[in-house]
């Protein structure tokens, strides 16, 4: 069975590549190699023996990808990571997001709908929710204004497709709302690859550990928490993989209770910054230099999910525990400095 995975050379893309793989599915890439590399086809074509057929496009340009689902009119199913993905960059550029995030989307949903039948998988973020006001956060959290362009084009995203759904009966999606994903597989062969200063937590300590940044900043220990820091829910990106592979399958084999439905993909628990911080010391064996600095604006104090429904719905619970997805972090960081 044929499934496109657009941005599958990307940071979750290239795990989820891995897993679909893993399970027998033939996998066509497409990714416009803006955020990523072609040197990540020989990671997945090392870990699974299988080099998946890769297609440099980019999805703004709405002619190629009508061109492409002309010569696949085979693909059963699109997971659908492709998107710019930096917040502060959105605030700057918000046109390039919308275009990129939201013009992508509706290309590919024009495509699908034309199909009989398709499955889609969509990636959200748990950014939706803004800071919910009860912890663990559930898929009926109410959604919040979007702090971002980034936010707001994963919440107008889900409308979009709830919207097409509604009137397009052969078209089934699934919307992933991922919380904090981290790590690398664990054969290092591929990970995480953050362009220039990491904006993000897991990166930024790890290129600190590796003697890349002098100097982690830790925004702000004055939060209504445990010790001060925020809390996130820290998700292993193979487990969040596999979440998309079983999302799928339950669209393919026709489970799903509606033709749209979201589900939250992370941990069910919380970790504050500092937490993280003494996960990376006790696995890579080094203190970590960090400081305490001002808020960061735009950070919420906490989020982590409440994962009962897709624990159940799925059938599919995190497996890895925060130190094990920082020991991947930890060797990727090691393998691609050394
Ligand atoms: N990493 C996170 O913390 C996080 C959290 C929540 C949601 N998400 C979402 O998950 C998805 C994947 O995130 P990621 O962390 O793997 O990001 P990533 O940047 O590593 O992967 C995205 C891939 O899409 C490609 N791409 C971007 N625009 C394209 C276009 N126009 N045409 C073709 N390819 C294009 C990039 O080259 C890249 O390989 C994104 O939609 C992101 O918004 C990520
Ligand atoms: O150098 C750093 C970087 C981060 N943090 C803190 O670490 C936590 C996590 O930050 P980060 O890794 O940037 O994640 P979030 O701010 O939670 O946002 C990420 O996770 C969201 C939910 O998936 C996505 O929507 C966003 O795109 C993605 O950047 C926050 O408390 C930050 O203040 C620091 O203290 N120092």
């Amino acid at each position: 069975m044929k499934i496109l995975v657009t941005g599958g050379l990307g940071f979750i893309g290239s795990h989820t590549v891995v897993e679909l793989q893993n399970e027998g599915y033939e996998v066509v890439i497409i990714d416009d190699c803006s955020n990523a590399d072609e040197k990540v086809l020989d990671g997945i074509t090392a870990i699974t023996g299988k080099k998946p057929v890769f297609e440099k496009i980019d999805l703004k340009e709405r002619s190629k990808v009508e061109e492409f689902f002309k010569r696949h009119q085979d693909i059963e199913g699109v997971i659908h990571f492709a998107a710019s993905k930096a917040v502060g960059e959105s605030v700057e550029k918000p046109l390039l997001y919308y275009e990129n995030n939201i013009g992508t989307l509706v290309y590919m949903l024009k495509e699908l709908s034309k199909k009989n039948s398709a499955s889609f998988i969509f990636s959200s973020s748990c950014t939706v929710y803004g800071q919910a006001d009860t912890m663990p956060i559930t898929e009926n959290a109410p959604v919040k204004p979007a702090e971002s362009p980034y936010g707001n084009t994963k919440q107008i995203g889900e409308e979009i497709i709830r919207d097409t759904c509604k009137v397009t009966p052969g078209l089934n999606a699934i919307a992933l709302r991922y919380f904090n994903p981290m790590g690398a597989h664990p054969s290092s062969e591929i990970g995480e690859l953050p362009i220039g200063v990491p904006q993000n937590l897991v990166p930024f300590i790890t290129q600190t550990g590796v003697g890349l940044r002098e100097q982690l900043s830790v925004f702000g220990d004055d939060y209504p928490t445990s010790d001060g820091t925020c809390v996130r829910d820290y998700i292993y990106v193979v487990d969040l993989a596999k979440a998309h592979v079983v999302a799928l399958q339950r669209l393919l084999g026709g489970k799903n209770k509606d033709n749209y439905e979201v589900f939250n993909v992370g941990t069910g628990k919380g970790s504050t910054v500092l937490e993280v911080i003494k996960s990376f010391e006790k696995v890579s064996g080094r203190k970590l230099n960090y400081k305490i600095v001002d808020r960061r604006p735009g950070d919420i104090t906490s989020a982590y999910a409440d994962t009962t429904i897709a624990n159940k719905e799925l059938g599919w619970k995190a497996q890895y525990t925060l130190d094990q997805a920082m020991k991947s972090a930890w060797d990727w960081e090691q393998k691609i400095r050394s």
